[in-house]
């Protein structure tokens, strides 16, 4: 029996302009009311992440930066790992290769990461992990920023940490997700959903594609799975 909701923001609650799904929060509200623990889990940072928790109505247990930061509520201690450093200096090569070519690989939020380094979309993703063969970094492209990574971490394995110190295990979540960086969570949770937007990974990983797309997919979803 599902017992937890675990939720991935961008393209999942949100459209492809970011703008949040009305009837998506107020399913969340819905499920948090009856007593369902709600999860926010994105590549997006924590502060970010504290803001929307707040506004829409979870209870703060939350995974930021694709996995690399964690926390049990709003008062717990916030976990994080990854060599923040190396993502760094991956992002010095690129920038070092691609600006030259006319490419500005805007940063994201850079102040407020503590695990990864996000930046925009404006450099070949192929191109990018070719130039970094060399170095132990995940590049992974959400379809709103390319992120650089240290390796092993993901949304799933912060999933299984957190889900540890809810008391629960990942099989007792439904997570929903658009991309390719929800690929280990939707794999790991008990059932997997995806709006009708996600990406050919991510519609992979799940065990149900949605009929409509992102915050609308997601909010028919949990009507679905917590009626
Ligand atoms: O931060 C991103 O790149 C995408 O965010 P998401 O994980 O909420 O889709
Ligand atoms: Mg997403």
């Amino acid at each position: 029996m599902l017992k937890a909701f675990i939720t991935d923001i961008d393209g999942t609650l949100t459209d492809d302009r970011r703008r949040l799904s009305t009837r998506a929060v107020e399913e969340i509200r819905r499920v948090v009311d009856a007593g369902i623990p709600v999860v926010l889990a994105s590549g997006n940072t924590l502060c970010f992440i504290d803001a929307l928790s707040k506004m829409i109505g979870t209870e703060g247990d939350v995974i930021a930066e694709n996995g690399g930061v964690y926390r049990h509520g709003y008062t717990g201690d916030r976990h994080s790992a990854g060599d923040r450093e190396l993502c760094f200096a991956a992002y010095k090569r690129i920038i070092d290769t691609f600006q030259p070519k006319g490419e500005e690989l805007r940063l994201y939020s850079n102040d407020y990461r503590y695990s990864d380094v996000a930046f925009a979309r404006d450099a070949d993703v192929n191109e990018i992990q070719k130039l970094l063969a060399d170095m132990p970094v995940q590049v992974v492209d959400t379809g709103f920023a390319i992120h650089l990574q240290s390796e092993g971490l993901s949304k799933g394995a912060a999933l299984e940490k957190l889900a540890e110190l809810m008391g629960l295990t990942p099989a007792d979540f439904l997570a929903a997700g658009d991309s390719i960086n929800d690929v280990s969570m939707l794999k790991i949770s008990g059932t997997g959903v995806v709006p009708a937007n996600a990406s050919p990974e991510a519609r992979a990983a799940a065990d149900c594609v949605m009929s409509k797309p992102f915050g609308e997919g997601t909010a028919d979803a949990l009507a679905r799975y917590f009626p």
